[in-house]
């Protein structure tokens, strides 16, 4: 059946290789027959999406102003809806009503909190195709990369569905003989949440997931690019039966700067979880410091792929290709820089190319694209400057390297560039794009030594089959996540984070409940001593 709605009649649903395909472009280019047709995806249940209306207190509200922004389709340019432009004001609402939701949400067993996790986490699984559709639409990402998402997404609130009824403290042997000391954790209160676009189901429940496992609650706020999937989510939690005011979904795009500063500086907002950029890091922390909020801060990264000439060969580029083009390359774990060891420097480039070759672009809903368009012009934009710059400076482009306007504003080739030395742009810079520059090493010391000159450290991979140089190298990467022989390392089972300006705080895993968590420690004196007679 198929997954759209047709605007026009006359809108055909077969797909094409464009006529603008000259026989020399190095990818197939899958495309609609028409490219100017508006292809809205049918949703199974039209319900969950909110266009409008934000999530607060249990209810659909609007902005008070009644403002509202549009959100745009990356693939075909067209609006998909608008969402409320909130303010100050409506912020300040939702964090009125997570603090009054706060008292009897946390007094609740860590097995009731446990079971409105499962719930959610079944309704979104039930529910796995529609947010799917919706990922696509307003993320672009190819609809199996988009349920992939669903399933990571959902997999949060299934692994700390399994953590809320298992938060223990300590007893610990006391210094003073009379007394007894032990801990208990307690939610940290109220939190504000801000995720970005690239993952938009998967960030905010990787940030929800914990938070309502530790009884805190919470005020998300939407990333303005991609704001329905999380109001989709808003929808499941109603019908989960998660307490009006625990969870509150609120949006802004032009407003964003007022409602992160309600967020960071409201006394009642005890801890601020951002997932984004290193810029916009730090400027939350400074703000989050005239409450002195607790943090997580999950930045961006730069990282290092690391092949040496002793990696199996094909699994290296297959980590590569996996590591480096996901999500177009938009995730803050892509490989932004790929060093690869001198004696197998050309063969790698060369069946990585080819790999790259295979990769089908397109729109996000068409059957065999594997790679959708990136987020927005400034994203086309970057992308294309880091590659001109490294062809400035000397760098060969051996796959790609162009914009694609036949298919679209956003779209960019899968590129391949070799050549590339630490002068130019994409050796400093995340790129956030389907770029993958090659650069060559000869020895352990000099790879890690650039490949730690980053002001970030997020995530690193190398490839090799020497046991004692893996040991080395894993220790000596100066970055919160290593991936040893894989490309790809995101598992909600995982401790996922950063050091230096990739931030700190780690999600998932059995840590990622403390970040919600503080530990009260309780000593009782004039204890133990001698048995009554
Ligand atoms: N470490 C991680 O886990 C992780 C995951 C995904 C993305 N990222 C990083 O995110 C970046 C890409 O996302 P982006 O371009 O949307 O990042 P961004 O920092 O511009 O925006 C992220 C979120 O913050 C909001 N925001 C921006 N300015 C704000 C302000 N002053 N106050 C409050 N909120 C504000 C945005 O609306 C968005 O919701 C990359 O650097 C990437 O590496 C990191
Ligand atoms: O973009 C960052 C998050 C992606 C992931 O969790 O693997």
């Amino acid at each position: 059946m198929s997954i759209f709605c047709r605007t026009t009649a006359s809108i055909s649903r077969t797909f094409t290789r464009s006529r603008f395909q000259p026989s020399t472009l190095p990818f197939t280019i899958l495309r609609p027959a028409s490219t100017m047709s508006h292809r809205v995806p049918k949703l199974n249940d039209p319900s969950l999406l909110k266009t409008d209306v934000a999530y607060v207190n249990g209810e659909w509200v609007k902005a008070k102003s009644g403002k509202t922004f549009e959100v745009f389709d990356p693939s075909s340019g067209k609006l998909i809806g608008t969402a409320p432009e909130m303010d100050a004001e409506d912020t300040q609402k939702a964090i009125d009503a997570a603090a009054a939701a706060f008292p009897s949400f946390r007094i609740k067993t860590g097995r009731e909190r446990s079971k409105m996790l499962r719930k959610w986490y079944d309704l979104m699984v039930e529910n796995s195709e529609d947010l799917a559709r919706l990922i696509t639409w307003e993320n672009g990402k190819p609809l199996a990369d988009a349920k992939g998402e669903i399933t990571y997404a959902a997999n949060f609130f299934e692994w700390f569905s399994e953590e809320a009824p298992r938060i223990y403290g300590d007893t610990i042997p006391a210094s003073i003989p009379a007394n007894r000391i032990v801990t208990i954790k307690e939610p940290v209160g109220v939190c504000g949440l801000i995720t970005p676009w690239n993952f938009p189901a998967a960030m905010i429940t990787r940030k929800i997931g914990p938070a309502l496992a530790a009884g805190c609650t919470v005020v998300a706020k939407s990333p303005g690019e991609t704001p329905f999937t999380s109001l989709a989510l808003a929808e499941l939690a109603h019908r989960a039966g998660i307490p009006k005011g625990v969870v509150n979904i609120v949006s802004a795009l032009k407003n964003t700067v007022e409602m992160g500063e309600v967020l960071t500086t409201s006394p009642i907002v005890k801890k601020v979880s951002f997932t984004g950029s290193t810029g916009v890091g730090k400027i939350l922390m400074k703000q989050s410091s005239t409450t002195l909020k607790k943090l997580s801060f999950e930045l961006g990264g730069n990282a290092p792929f690391i092949v040496f000439d002793d990696a199996d060969l094909d699994v290296a580029v297959a980590g590569a290709i996996t590591s480096k083009f996901r999500s177009s390359g938009q995730t803050c774990v892509c490989a932004n820089r790929i060093f690869i060891q001198s004696g197998i420097y050309d063969s790698f480039a060369q069946k990585f190319a080819a790999k790259v070759k295979e990769f089908k672009v397109g729109g996000g809903y068409t059957e065999g694209v594997t790679h959708g368009p990136l987020i927005h012009d400034r994203a086309i934009r970057k992308v294309d400057s880091h590659v001109r710059d490294a062809e400035k400076k000397g760098a060969k482009v051996i796959q790609g390297g162009q914009k694609m306007p036949e298919l679209g504003e956003n779209f960019f080739q899968p590129t391949v560039i070799t050549g590339m030395t630490t002068e130019m742009a994409l050796a400093t810079e995340e790129t956030f794009g389907p770029v993958a520059g090659l650069f060559k090493f000869d020895t352990e010391e000099e790879v890690i030594r650039i490949a730690n000159s980053a002001e970030v450290g997020l995530a690193g991979y190398f490839f090799s089959k020497d046991v004692a140089r893996v040991s080395r190298i894993a220790e000596a990467l100066e970055v919160g996540m290593v991936g040893v022989n894989t490309g790809l390392i995101s598992d909600p089972a995982a401790p996922f984070g950063g050091v230096k300006e990739s931030g700190f705080g780690r999600e998932g895993s059995k840590y990622g409940i403390g970040e919600y968590q503080t530990i009260k420690m309780i000593t009782y004196g004039g204890m133990g001593g001698d048995l009554q007679k």
